[in-house]
């Protein structure tokens, strides 16, 4: 695989969560959840269904608003400072916004020019992110008849794209096989080795040495605060 990651577009810097608390729907979800996550580490989400382990990672993408509590970077509050979060984080979690017609590189070069890689650099990007996850050999077939696993390795190759320090993972094994499995653990090592964080949410093991887990059913809402 060529280098992945080998300058960040935002340096690296310790993620601090303190007393965060969400609602969706008028429901509380979690509330007084703290967790810190130093560069190279990784914190795998766990918890049951619904447990708020998706919103969380849409919460720090800043998808969605929290209901209280603090987010940190380098010790500085970005709460309420989306474009900073913005800069820091990457989110691969279900594929949506993608128009089905375009092929698997124009995706990609559509993304590299979205996160605002430069123009120079956007072919090399692409080409190492299609690499990075096997696609090359789809790299002319249309995002609309790509399989499961395909459109998922395709999400991922984004976060190789935009050399951002967090990477937020929804379930990011689902649909996978055992060699694209190996390729998402190179991916992400590499990606830890050159100080990159990771908050994955997973309900299998995905290898990721010496990562901390943060059980979210700890932090369900007392059931009358939770309507
Ligand atoms: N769009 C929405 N509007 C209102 N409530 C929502 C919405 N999406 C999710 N929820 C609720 O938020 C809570 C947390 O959902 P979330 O998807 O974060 O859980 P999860 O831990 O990721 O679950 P799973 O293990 O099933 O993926 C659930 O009670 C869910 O019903």
């Amino acid at each position: 695989m060529r280098s992945a990651v080998f300058s960040f577009q935002t340096p690296p810097a310790a993620l601090g969560l303190r007393g965060l608390a969400c609602r969706r729907g008028g429901r509380g979800v979690f509330a007084g959840l703290d967790a810190e996550v130093a560069p190279g580490g990784a914190l795998v989400l766990r918890g049951p269904n619904g447990s708020g382990k998706s919103t969380l990672l849409r919460l720090v993408a800043g998808l969605l608003p929290a209901a209280g509590g603090t987010i940190s970077w380098g010790g500085q509050d970005i709460t309420r400072h989306l474009d900073a979060r913005a800069r820091i984080a990457s989110y691969a979690g279900h594929l949506d916004a993608v128009k089905p017609v375009l092929t698997v590189e124009e995706t990609l070069g559509d993304w590299a020019a979205l996160f605002g890689v430069p123009r120079a650099l956007r072919a090399e990007r692409v080409a190492a992110a299609l690499e990075a996850f096997a696609l090359d050999g789809l790299s002319d077939m249309a995002v609309q008849i790509l399989s499961a696993g395909q459109r998922r390795r395709l999400g991922l190759a984004r976060l190789l794209l935009a050399r951002r320090p967090l990477w937020l993972m929804d379930e990011p094994s689902v649909a996978l096989d055992a060699a694209s499995v190996d390729r998402l653990a190179a991916a992400m090592a590499e990606h830890r080795a050159a100080g990159g964080l990771i908050l994955a949410a997973t309900h299998i093991d995905l290898a990721l040495d010496g990562a901390e887990t943060l059980d979210l059913g700890a932090f369900a809402p007392a059931p009358e605060e939770a309507w």
